[in-house]
């Protein structure tokens, strides 16, 4: 049987609120949902991931977007949900398909029980012709247990469903070399490697919440994850198959080839840091040969408190991120081994061990094209003292 063609399309606040009156703007999701509609035709699954329940709750918690702290965003956000549910349902009616909710936290996305059960229901909906509308669950979320921004849960989503296409739909034509509004900005229309324009994205649009940064980030997990992305123009008619048919301009990622395993993808693409260990540039350079794991004596630095099963983002000697793995250990039993390391770890913590804190089939290598994490100053500093 051929792989369902799922792509996933990322919507920002700008297009589905009107930036003054903070209404629905129901003449582009109209717009959207007749090219939804011409995709499903075409007998490809769109899962929408779409932002605009703050925006369109403000209003009622007498906010601006100038003026609203996060408990009022969070008030806005449970006011505004329905709304934009209620106008893509009727729109979605009009075409003759149905649509259903689907809200998540970041705790969806980095734990891969609840990982595989939200994919389920995803799947779920799709068999059943419904398209799913995802959001993040923002009126329960707090800072520590949030995705923060559409983009990359939108690119999670997109991982999570193996998804062919990415759609970042926006209110600027795609990435440009410095800020569009700045003289003489040059537009990118096709990028392999993201990390050369990080430095390019700062600013965003008044309802927006990430900007360009977290669109190159989703951009490179949903590369990563072997999914081409684009970022667009949400205004022009048939926003999506005129990108889809290579009709306009639009941003272009190219997926990277060789797409590892769904465990491997999720292991490698991280939302937030559980913690970081440090091993040596020989060991780093060793690990690559796929079977090796890494042991406690192997261990130089540890940072963060995590618990067994965490994913831990791992450094060489240089402070350069080189692999991300599931550790067998708790930050509190790693320490404890670390202090003693002429004690067996048995009579260290109560039970039989062969002391691999990542094992070989956990482990995950970052080519340098990944986007690589900064090394935490608490590495930094014991493998310095270590050094
Ligand atoms: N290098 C860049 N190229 C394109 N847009 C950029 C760049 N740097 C910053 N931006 C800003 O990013 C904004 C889009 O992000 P955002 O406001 O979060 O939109 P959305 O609400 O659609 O997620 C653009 O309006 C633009 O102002
Ligand atoms: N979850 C929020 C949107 C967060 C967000 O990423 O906004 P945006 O940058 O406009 O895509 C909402 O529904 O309002």
């Amino acid at each position: 049987m051929s792989q369902p063609h799922n792509i996933v399309v990322k919507i920002g606040s700008s297009l589905v609120a009107n930036g003054e009156r903070l209404t629905p703007r129901y003449g582009f999701m109209q717009r959207l949902f007749e090219d939804i509609d011409r995709l499903r035709a075409r007998g490809i699954n769109v899962i929408l991931c779409s932002s605009g329940a703050v925006a369109l709750g403000l209003k009622t918690v007498g906010e601006t977007p100038q003026t609203a702290g996060v408990s009022d965003k969070q008030a806005a956000a449970a006011c505004g949900m329905p709304l934009l549910l209620n106008a893509y349902r009727h729109i979605g009616h009009e075409f003759g398909f149905e649509i259903a909710q689907v809200l998540l936290t970041l705790g969806d996305f980095e734990h891969h029980r609840r990982f595989l059960n939200t994919r389920n229901t995803v799947f779920r909906l799709i068999e059943a012709g419904v398209m799913p509308i995802v959001n993040e669950n923002d009126s329960i979320t707090t800072e520590e247990i949030r995705v923060g921004d559409n983009d990359r849960l939108a690119a999670k989503v997109a991982q999570m469903v193996d998804a062919k296409d990415f759609i970042i739909l926006t209110e600027v034509d795609g990435l440009f070399d410095r800020h569009p509004d700045e003289p003489g900005a040059k537009f990118i229309s096709e990028v392999t490697d993201v990390a050369p324009f990080m430095e390019a994205t700062k600013g965003k649009s008044a309802l927006g919440t990430g900007g360009m940064t977290t669109k190159l980030m989703a951009a490179n997990m949903a590369q990563e994850a072997g999914c081409t992305t684009y970022i667009a123009h949400g205004e022009p008619d048939n926003p999506l198959t005129s990108i889809l048919d290579g009709e306009r301009r639009c941003t272009r990622f190219i997926a990277h080839d060789a797409p590892t395993s769904g465990w491997e993808r999720w292991i490698a693409n991280r939302l937030q840091r559980a913690g970081s260990i440090a091993i040596s540039n020989d060991l780093a350079d060793a690990l690559s040969d796929r079977d090796r794991s890494i042991m406690r004596e192997d261990i130089l630095a540890i940072d963060g408190d995590f618990a067994r099963g965490d994913v831990l983002h791992i450094y060489d000697g240089e402070n350069v991120e080189r692999a991300r793995g599931l550790t067998d250990f708790s930050s509190e039993e790693l320490r404890v081994l670390a202090v003693n390391p002429h004690l067996e770890a048995e009579q260290l913590l109560g039970y039989r061990t062969k002391g691999e804190v990542v094992r070989a089939k956990n482990l995950v290598m970052l080519e340098s094209r990944h986007l690589l994490w900064d090394s935490p100053e608490g590495v930094e500093e014991q493998v310095k003292a270590a050094g």
